[in-house]
């Protein structure tokens, strides 16, 4: 379970990234985090994580304390986490295989990764993870030949390849075309649902938001001023959270 009590992100500039969050998400559930730009999505992502120091407030993850962790504890709940970035984030000058085994990074020498002498366990773990996301045929592939659906695939394989317990994504359809991101979000929901891996979405599309939160979260202004599902998640409601009449632009199909 992911907690956070009266969590407070206050940034070094004195810009409030959280503010007196409240929020408990159950293992294995699925929740969409919505909310204009600006609103603190990423930084709730990036807190849940421990890139972001908590300012006051505590948040745990798997009942281990973020907030206030050393190094090494944060080492390892972050070896726990997978993330997924709109810009994939893969090394693109080397293989598929190499990307997705990196994912296991905390357990392998830096050498080994180096000259990618990987073990037959390390090499098994990393086709079931790309077979998870149905391109295994792309293990040998070099990264920066693929599409960029592929790539946000090869993300998450990396990150299944982690054995994570919470899967935490930042707008990672942001940059694809609308086929491909229903397909990459309904990779995110099939891996959710077979294999019980809790996992938080930042979306600005309000339709895919509906059709794939389990659970919606509306942020603004760093509070959660709407929790619910996606069927509650109406038009009315997206008017609240994000402070103005809805547009073209919030959503990801024209017909939605
Ligand atoms: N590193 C930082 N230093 C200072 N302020 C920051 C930093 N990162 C984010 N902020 C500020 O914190 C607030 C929340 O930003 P955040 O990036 O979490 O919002 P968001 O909802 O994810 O928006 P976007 O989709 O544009 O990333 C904003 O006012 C932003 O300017």
């Amino acid at each position: 379970m992911i907690e956070l009590k009266d969590v407070t992100v206050r940034y070094p500039n004195g810009v409030i990234g959280l503010d007196g969050v409240d929020l408990q998400i159950p293992d294995g559930q699925f929740v969409v985090v919505v909310g204009l730009s600006g609103a603190g999505k990423s930084t709730l992502i990036r807190t849940i994580n421990g890139l972001v120091p908590v300012t006051s407030g505590t948040l745990t993850v798997d009942d281990m304390e973020v907030s206030g962790a050393s190094k090494r504890e944060l080492r390892a709940i972050r070896s726990k986490i997978g993330m997924i970035f709109q810009s994939f984030n893969l090394v693109k000058r080397t293989s598929v295989m190499n990307n997705v085994i990196m994912g296991q990074l905390h357990d392998i020498p830096w050498w080994r990764s180096l000259l990618g002498l990987w073990s037959k366990e390390e090499k098994e773990r990393g086709f079931q993870s790309l077979e998870r996301v149905g391109i295994v045929e792309k293990a040998w592939t070099r990264a920066s030949e693929l599409s960029g659906g592929q790539q946000q695939r090869v993300a998450i394989a990396r990150a299944l390849a982690q054995d994570p317990t919470v899967m935490l994504a930042d707008e990672p359809v942001a940059s694809l075309d609308p086929p491909t991101a229903q397909m990459v979000m309904k990779d995110l929901q099939r891996i959710n649902r077979d294999l019980g891996i809790t996992t938080v979405v930042n979306l600005h599309f309000l339709d895919l938001a509906r059709a794939f939160g389990d659970r919606v979260i509306g942020m603004r202004d760093g509070k959660v001023v709407f929790d619910g599902t996606g069927a509650e998640a109406d038009d009315a409601v997206f008017e609240r959270i994000y402070g103005r009449s809805l547009t073209a632009d919030d959503t990801l199909t024209e017909s939605a």
